[in-house]
C-alpha cells in the first residue's frame, strides 16, 4: 500500500507542537510494517535551518510547478529529503513568498498559504507519480486536500483509486476565514453550504475536510467520543457526529527510538533500565542548568506545551500557590500567549527556589526535562529494580 502523508509540520524538519511529532514518527512505523509512505510539507525556513543540527540533507528535484487552480501567478519548487531514522521520501512545497517566515505558522497570510500547499501537494503528487492508495491529510491547513479531490478532481482517473484519511490532532484550531478566499481557491461555489465548508457565514477549512473526507481518524477513542458532544466539540460536533460511522479514535503512541534514554544524545546522562540511578543524574543537571537548588530528594514536576488557553492553564495557576508548600520543583518551558507567560513568569520571580519558567522554543531542553520523570524521583538512589518498582508504585 501507497500513503501520501501530508501535514504542515513534521519532526525533525519544522515543529510547533504534537502535530510534527505524529508526523515525524507514524511514517517511520508505517514503512517498517512494510506500507510504502511518502510525507508531504511546506518548505518552511525552518527546514534549511535544522538540516545541519539534525543532519539532513535537502535537494531540489523539480521547479517552477503551477498549483492547480489557484487563482495566483506564484509557482513552486520541489525539494526531497529522507526522513532521519527511516528511509521515508519526504517532499516539500517550496515558494519563497508563501513560506519564507521564520515561524511555521506566519507568513503573508494563512488562508492563502494553507490553500496554496494543498493545492499544490496534488500537483507534486502527480509530478513525482506517487500514485497513492491513501493520502492522509492532517489539521486543517491540509483539509482541503479531500474537498479538491472529491469537486475538482472528482473525474480525474489519476486520483480514481485514492482513498483520504483526515487526522484531526486538535479540534480547536479550524482554519475559520472569510468566504472570499473560496474564489482564490478555485473550489465551486457551491461547497460554500451548510453541507460543505459553510461555518456562521465563514469558511471552515477543517468542516470541509470532516464532510469530504473517506475517514476522520483522531487522536484517541476518547477524544473521538468527546469531539461528538457539544461541550467538546467546538462548534463542529453536528457535522462530527454526522459522519461518526467513519470518526475513529486511535491513541496517539511515543517514539521508542526519540524517546530512549539509552541513546538520546540530547540528554545529560545516557542510562537504561540496568542503570536507573543516572535519572538523578539527569535531574541533578537540570536542577543546576535551570538554577534551581540542587535537591536530590526533591520532586520535580515538568510542563512542556504552548501556553494556550486550551491546555488547562488556567487550573494550574490557580493551585500555583498552594503547590510551592510542596517539596516540589516546577518547572515549565513554552511560549504563547502573553497573559500566561507573564502570570508564569510572576509566580518564578515569587519562587525562585521553587519555580523555572522558560519562555523559549527549546526541543533539547524539553527533552533534558522529560528524562527524570517523577516516577522514581523520591525514591532512594538504587540499582535493584524491584525496590524501585516498589518505591514507584
Ligand atoms: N516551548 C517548547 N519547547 C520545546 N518543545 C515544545 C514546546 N512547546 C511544546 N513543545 C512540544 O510540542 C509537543 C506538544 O505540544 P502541545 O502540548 O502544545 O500539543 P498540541 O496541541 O500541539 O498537540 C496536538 O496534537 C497532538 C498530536 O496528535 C495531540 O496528542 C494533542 O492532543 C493535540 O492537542 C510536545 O512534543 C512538546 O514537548
Amino acid at each position: 500500500m501507497r500513503v501520501v502523508f501530508v501535514s504542515y509540520e513534521v519532526f525533525p524538519f519544522a515543529k510547533v507542537g504534537g502535530l510534527a511529532d505524529v508526523a515525524g514518527t507514524l511514517p517511520k512505523y508505517l514503512e517498517k510494517q512494510g506500507v510504502e509512505v511518502f510525507i508531504v510539507m511546506p518548505k518552511h525556513r525552518l527546514v534549511e535551518k535544522n538540516a545541519e543540527k539534525f543532519d539532513y540533507d535537502l535537494k531540489k528535484v523539480a521547479s517552477d510547478i503551477s498549483a492547480s487552480y489557484v487563482k495566483t501567478s506564484e509557482k513552486f519548487d520541489i525539494y526531497e529529503s529522507t526522513l532521519p531514522g527511516s528511509n521515508v521520501k519526504t517532499y516539500f512545497v517550496a515558494n519563497e513568498y508563501y513560506f519564507s517566515a521564520d515561524d511555521v505558522y506566519a507568513g503573508p497570510d494563512l488562508g492563502e498559504q494553507s490553500i496554496f500547499f494543498s493545492a499544490a501537494t496534488l500537483d507534486l503528487v502527480k509530478h513525482l507519480d506517487l500514485k497513492p492508495d491513501v493520502i492522509h491529510v492532517n489539521d486543517w491547513q491540509t483539509a482541503l486536500i479531500p474537498v479538491y479531490l472529491k469537486t475538482l478532481y472528482r473525474d480525474d482517473p489519476y486520483f480514481s483509486k485514492t482513498a483520504t484519511v483526515l487526522t484531526i490532532h486538535n479540534l480547536g484550531y479550524q482554519g475559520v476565514f472569510d468566504p472570499k478566499y473560496l474564489s482564490f481557491s478555485g473550489l465551486p461555489d457551491y461547497v460554500f453550504s451548510i453541507d460543505g465548508l459553510e461555518f456562521y457565514g465563514q469558511l471552515n477549512f477543517l468542516k470541509g475536510g470532516i464532510v469530504f473526507s473517506d475517514v476522520i481518524n483522531t487522536v484517541s477513542p476518547t477524544y473521538a467520543e468527546e469531539i461528538q458532544t457539544e461541550e467538546y466539540g467546538e462548534k463542529l460536533d453536528g457535522v462530527l457526529r454526522m459522519r461518526s460511522k467513519d470518526l475513529y479514535g486511535i491513541l496517539n503512541g511515543i517514539d521508542y527510538e526519540l524517546y530512549n534514554p539509552a541513546t538520546d544524545r540530547r540528554i545529560y546522562v545516557n542510562y537504561d533500565v540496568n542503570h536507573l540511578e543516572l535519572k538523578w543524574e539527569n535531574k541533578v543537571k537540570l536542577q543546576e542548568e535551570l538554577k534551581l537548588p540542587v535537591k536530590k530528594e526533591t520532586a520535580v514536576a515538568g510542563l512542556i506545551s504552548r501556553l494556550v488557553p486550551q491546555k488547562g492553564l488556567d487550573l494550574l495557576l490557580d493551585i500555583m500557590d498552594y503547590l510551592t508548600l510542596f517539596d516540589l520543583q516546577i518547572v515549565v518551558l513554552g511560549t504563547g500567549d502573553e497573559y500566561y507567560e507573564s502570570a508564569l513568569r510572576k509566580f518564578q520571580e515569587k519562587y525562585p527556589d521553587k519555580v523555572s519558567v522558560n519562555i523559549k522554543f527549546d526541543v533539547d531542553l524539553a527533552q533534558k526535562i522529560y528524562t527524570p520523570a517523577l516516577i522514581y524521583s523520591s525514591c532512594p538512589a538504587s540499582t535493584n529494580r524491584v525496590a524501585l518498582d516498589r518505591c514507584s508504585a
